[in-house]
């Protein structure tokens, strides 16, 4: 249950009370704004309400679900394919062909729903953004409210930024991109809107507002008749995709629009996703545009899913890239399950971003991220993700050099050989070694990571490298493994236990954080929440779900209750 923010009431004032026009059984909690009660319209309210009636027992189940998968793996089980649905990898079907407008994504830009970078996104030259209310945001009432408001001005193309301070007014290129919205995941609740009693599934706030605003304007402008498009994240078999599909099939009706109009790209980023990839296209095959390697995550899953396995210890985060078996055959199964079946098969994120004040260190960021792309196309992805907008131009040359003009590879490049694949190809151990270096960061990253989510900013800059939610979990669940296990530090020839340090590298990197952003930052932010956080989870001898979990009951404001509505 959610409890309130820890600095989450705000006194009744005497002045006129505003409160939301709210259907039956909805409460809103979060604060009144008049710009924010056009996207809490009774009716909007109404359909999201409507979606969490139908489906909130369905959501339970397949949470329960996951839990019970989980106390499979942790007395020693390992993920794999399902005997069960055989049937659906070995049958011969396909996906609804590709829509028209999204043929060609050889290059998707990501970013937070904020309003600057939403018109940078659309500006940068790529095919399509993920406008995102997940990995990249920090889900404080504020940023989701915000976000809606700002991509219903970004679909019905108004549009616009003042920023004051530099005197730059931004607005939106004749050309834009494609938008794809990311909701959040299954598991995270809407705690400033209680349907029935409860705080409401926050993916399906997401998605439910945003359909409902602009499906309309969408389809016209962007779609060419067909949309909105979607990114669904985190999940872990085919029946939470069967849940979205009925989610999808709903909207439709309620809409008036034709099946199949909402297309969605799911992103393979748990480990017993990689095991259903077959079976989630099949569920979602009228609404499909294909799967995603969300590779962060599925690094975060993967210490998730073996947290009971002492023989599957990460080394250092750095060293599990792509390349490593597991990684890569992962990426070759996707895009043998998708193109199999007709569509996309999108490739991940690079997490390197421009330097500005380093030639030298920048063109070695911009050729990793080459050798990233030229991989991924080589190997038959259809397209790639985006940071930043710097980084656009390169990738657009990886994919077009060998792509060419053709919009992607899905029936060019089939990789057959994938089909052989195993288990154990999926499965196998990361190589490497694990490091105090690689303990210090991934504590100095996690605590800054957390520290800015805390204040609003669900991605940001370290070390050169784009942090989010993603990233920052699998610094987290490392060390929670490495203490659970007693690792010893075997990389730089220290031999010492981490657990024997921990305490000692917090200190020591806290202070590392204080020096490089500074004390007056050091003491506004909030850092030592974070690290009270972070510690806590880290050491914790169950482990926590997610990260976010915890942390968003330290940004949930409640407003009073009266100030709302009539329950
Ligand atoms: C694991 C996953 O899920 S990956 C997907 C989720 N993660 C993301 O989407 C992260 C997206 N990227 C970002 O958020 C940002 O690039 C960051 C936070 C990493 C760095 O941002 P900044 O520090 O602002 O970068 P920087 O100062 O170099 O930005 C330069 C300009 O590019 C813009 N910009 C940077 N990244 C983006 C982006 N992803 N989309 C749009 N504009 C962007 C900035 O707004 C800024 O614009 P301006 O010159 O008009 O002021
Ligand atoms: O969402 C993407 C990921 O890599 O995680
Ligand atoms: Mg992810």
């Amino acid at each position: 249950m959610i409890g309130l923010g820890s600095y989450g009431y705000t006194a009744p004032s005497s002045k006129k009370i505003n409160a939301y026009d709210v259907p039956q059984g909805v409460d809103i909690r979060g604060r009144f704004d008049e710009e924010f009660a056009k996207i809490l319209t009774k009716d909007a309210l109404q359909f999201v309400a409507d979606l969490q009636r139908e489906f909130r027992n369905h959501i339970k189940y397949a949470m329960e679900c996951r839990k019970e998968a989980k106390r499979r793996y942790n007395e020693g089980a390992l993920p794999g394919f399902d005997p069960a649905t055989r049937y659906i990898r070995e049958g011969k079907w396909t996906c609804a062909p590709v829509p028209p407008a999204v043929a060609d994504r050889r290059v998707e830009i990501t970013g937070p729903v904020e309003r600057k970078m939403i018109i940078n996104a659309l500006n940068s030259g790529a095919k399509v953004f993920m406008a995102d209310f997940e990995d990249a945001l920090s889900p404080s009432w504020e940023n989701l409210m915000r976000g809606q408001i700002n991509l219903k001005d970004a679909v019905e193309g108004t549009i616009t930024f003042n920023d004051k301070a530099r005197n730059r007014v931004y607005k939106l290129n004749n050309e834009i991109a494609r938008l794809f919205v990311r909701p959040r995941g299954w598991h995270l609740p809407e705690a400033h809107i209680f349907i029935d009693g409860e705080p409401a599934t926050g993916c399906l706030v997401d998605f439910g507002l945003y359909f409902y605003h602009n499906y309309a304007n969408f389809r016209n402008t962007q779609g060419q008749g067909f949309g909105p498009f979607f990114y669904l994240p985190k999940m872990e078999n085919s029946r939470e995709a069967k849940i979205w599909n009925s989610v999808f099939d709903k909207a439709e009706k309620m809409a008036g629009i034709e099946k199949g109009s909402i297309r969605a790209t799911v992103l393979i980023e748990t480990l017993p996703a990689v095991f259903q990839m077959d079976e989630i296209l099949y569920e979602l095959r009228d609404h499909s545009v294909g799967l995603n390697c969300g590779r962060w995550d599925y690094i975060f899953s993967y210490v998730k899913t073996f947290q009971g396995h002492p023989d599957r210890l990460l080394p250092d985060r750095g060293q599990v890239g792509m390349t490593q078996h597991f990684m890569r055959s992962y990426s070759d199964l996707l895009i043998r399950t998708c193109h199999r079946r007709g569509v996309h098969a999108m490739g991940g994120m690079a997490a390197q971003i421009p330097i500005r004040d380093d030639p030298a260190a920048n063109e070695a960021a911009f050729e990793l991220v080459r050798k990233d792309k030229q991989r991924e196309v080589k190997a038959g992805h259809d397209g790639t993700w985006a940071a930043h907008p710097g980084l656009i131009k390169t990738c657009m040359e990886v994919f077009t050099n060998t792509m060419g003009s053709s919009p992607n590879q899905i029936e060019t490049v089939k990789r057959d050989d994938a089909s052989n694949l195993t288990e154990d190809d999926l499965l196998q151990r990361p190589r490497g070694v694990r490091t105090m270096e690689g303990l210090r960061l991934n504590t100095r990253v996690g605590i800054q990571y957390l520290a800015a989510w805390l204040t609003g900013s669900g991605s940001v800059p370290l070390y050169n490298l784009m942090e989010d939610a993603a990233t920052a979990e699998i610094s987290r669940v490392q060390i929670w493994q490495w203490l659970k296990y007693s690792v010893e530090l075997d990389g730089d020839g220290l031999g010492v236990r981490v657990n024997h340090v921990f305490g000692r590298v917090v200190e020591e990197e806290m202070a590392r954080i204080e020096r490089e952003v500074g004390k007056e930052k050091f003491k506004k932010g909030m850092y030592k929440e974070a690290c009270k956080i972070f510690t806590r989870q880290c050491t914790t001898s169950t482990l926590d779900e997610f990260l976010t979990l915890d942390a968003y009951n330290y940004i949930v404001i409640h407003h009073p209750k009266d100030v709302s509505s009539k329950l």
